[in-house]
């Protein structure tokens, strides 16, 4: 089913609304520019409409995204009527459709081999793939092959997308008798039609060099745009990403974030409306801002050593080597039409591309090595993040381990707390103490130096986003110090639920209420401290927890008063001391 099937046919009104008239709205539901009307309660939690969405139409309901007036309804457990949707209102779903697709090939002899294929691969892909996998075998020659599916023979320029129409497909291998080689298929290695693309790094401090590891990605991308391998449009995700390809056009190199095609954004791809005061999809965040943030919080993640010297490339959390460049090309979306003029010039952050088996929404999270979880938590709390979901964390497997990889910065360090949400917080990994290790690197963070750090990038943080950043930070180093797990961390610094003020917002207008005209940001940020210790001892006594150092590392002892953790925060578990 493709999304603009979905939109031909209205989702049914079900008997409970007739019987139910007066607590029942219409909604309207865009998707793929088509409009849906949909009966909900009001007291439907978002899950439930999630969940009706997913029953009348089949699409799961962790890939689908709700956006009501430029926010996303991200809190599943939150009621429809808590983010003020009323009848009549229009709500938009954006589908995460996967990038990848199975593709089973069926032999004359009945043996069956799979791929994964990205849907934007041609026929042609998939034969090189079969060619590469069956080396012995008859087949090994692409143009040898023939590939029917449903009796149909299919075209070497054909699209995966079109064979399989948001399926996985089974497909059948005819292997012909070895012919004279073919001329080269339109667009293959052929540079005489080459089209201008432009790819340079935007350099604000001509004082900072650029490690190698992003003077190769830069060299790779550019040699790809050159041999006209295409970007290629992400599916999953509700800004414009772009694949940028190697110029053997078999791997991908990175990935491009246009600031014109952020969600809400003037040429945002998905049809989003452009925001109408400038915030971005979360609170506290602006429009044509995630570049920056996704290229800062490459910058922040620290290696375990220090601050980042050019032969270190991957940080303490993994975030993948980003930079800020500047891009022409025909495949971004130019809503206005297409030149190769400056004006069409694309600024964007381009980031390294992670072999990845997909991300931690494809699994539950029990295998997942404690380490890995703790890397992602402290970069989260650090700066306050606002869109660490499962499907934002890359994983892979590395000699048997599982990796992890943070992606999607580009809505931390935001100027308040109002939207932090992290999917780790319910994750068993979470609950376990911070190794000596972990704890060490947090000890040396320096968000002074971090805030300088920024500024030398060209980065000069606004008042407001780099008061979060030092609070999250301060809450980490003293969380952490406490001998707090990353989870109670975590509680302290997102809402229960959507209306709700977290205790770290609690703390920020306890401070506020007591600043006097003229005070400094120092003074506030101590004024901060001061109330934070108060509150960490607080939860330490609720929890029962003291802390002291046996044979180097932190060791917690206490005893727990569960009736009082209750009360403050509801879920506590004896792991948890
Ligand atoms: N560094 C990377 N390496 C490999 N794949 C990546 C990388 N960054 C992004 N992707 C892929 O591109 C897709 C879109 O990227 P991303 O999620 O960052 O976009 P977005 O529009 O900001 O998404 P979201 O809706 O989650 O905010 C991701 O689902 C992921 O599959």
């Amino acid at each position: 089913m493709s999304a603009v099937d979905v939109a031909s046919s209205p989702i049914h009104i079900e008997s409970r609304f007739i019987h139910n008239r007066n607590k029942s709205i219409v909604i309207y539901l865009t998707v793929s520019g088509s409009v849906i009307p949909m009966c909900i309660l009001e007291s439907d939690s978002i899950a439930s409409v999630k969940l009706r969405i997913q029953t009348c139409k089949g699409f799961l309901v962790k890939k689908q995204k709700l956006v009501f007036e430029g926010k996303e309804l991200s809190r599943n457990n939150s009621l429809v009527k808590d983010y003020g949707v009323s009848s009549g209102d229009v709500l938009h779903l954006i589908l995460r459709v996967s990038n990848l697709l199975v593709i089973t090939v069926e032999t004359a002899f009945k043996k069956e081999i799979k791929f994964q294929v990205e849907r934007f691969r041609t026929v042609r892909y998939l034969k090189e793939k079969i060619s590469e996998k069956a080396k012995g075998f008859p087949f090994v020659n692409v143009n040898d092959q023939e590939i029917l599916c449903n009796g149909e023979k299919l075209d070497d320029q054909r699209l995966i997308d079109d064979i399989c129409k948001n399926h996985n497909a089974v497909v059948h291998l005819v292997v012909q008798r070895p012919q004279e080689p073919q001329s080269k298929t339109i667009g293959e290695g052929i540079e005489k039609n080459h089209k201008k693309s432009i790819l340079h790094p935007v350099i604000i401090n001509p004082n900072l060099k650029i490690p190698p590891v992003i003077w190769n990605m830069l060299n790779s991308a550019s040699e790809g745009l050159k041999k006209l391998k295409k970007p290629i449009r992400s599916s999953e995700g509700t800004g414009g990403a772009y694949f940028m390809q190697h110029p053997s056009g078999k791997t991908y190199v990175a990935i491009f974030k246009p600031i014109d095609e952020e969600p809400m954004a003037v040429n945002n791809p998905h049809g989003l409306p452009p925001s109408t005061n400038g915030e971005g999809l979360k609170r506290g965040t602006k429009v044509g801002e995630g570049a920056l943030r996704e290229v800062a919080a490459y910058i922040l993640d620290h290696p375990l050593t220090g601050p980042r010297s050019t032969k270190t490339t991957i940080g303490f959390s993994g975030v993948p080597p980003t930079i800020m460049v500047k891009c022409l090309n025909e495949e971004f979306n130019h809503p206005q039409g297409y030149n190769s003029s400056e004006k069409n010039i694309k600024v964007g952050s381009l980031q390294m591309f992670v072999k990845n088996c997909g991300s931690c929404e494809d699994m539950g999270p029990k295998d997942f090595p404690i380490n890995e979880v703790h890397k992602i938590t402290v970069f989260d709390i650090r700066t306050a993040n606002a869109d660490r979901h499962a499907g934002n964390i890359l994983m892979n497997r590395e000699d048997g381990r599982i990796v992890l990889t943070p992606i999607d910065h580009g809505y931390c360090l935001p100027e308040n707390f109002k939207d932090c949400t992290f999917d780790w917080l319910y994750w068993p990994q979470a609950r376990e103490p911070y190794s000596i290790e972990t704890l060490d690197y947090i000890k040396k963070l320096d968000v002074e130096e971090d805030i300088a750090l920024l500024r030398s990038y060209g980065w000069d943080l606004s008042l407001e986003c780099a008061r979060t950043f030092r609070i999250s930070t301060m809450l980490l180093k003293k969380g952490a110090s406490k001998g707090l797990s990353p989870f109670t961390i975590g509680q302290i610094m997102c809402r229960e639920t959507l209306n709700k003020e977290s205790v770290i917002e609690k703390i920020v207008e306890k401070a506020l209420l007591s600043m006097i005209p003229g005070m400094s940001e120092a003074v506030f940020i101590e004024t901060v401290s001061k109330i934070m210790d108060l509150e960490l001892e607080d939860l330490c006594y609720l929890l029962g927890i003291s802390v002291e150092m046996i044979d180097g590392s932190l060791k917690r002892k206490g005893f727990l008063k569960l009736n009082l953790v209750k009360e403050r925060f509801p879920n506590p578990t004896p792991s948890d001391l």
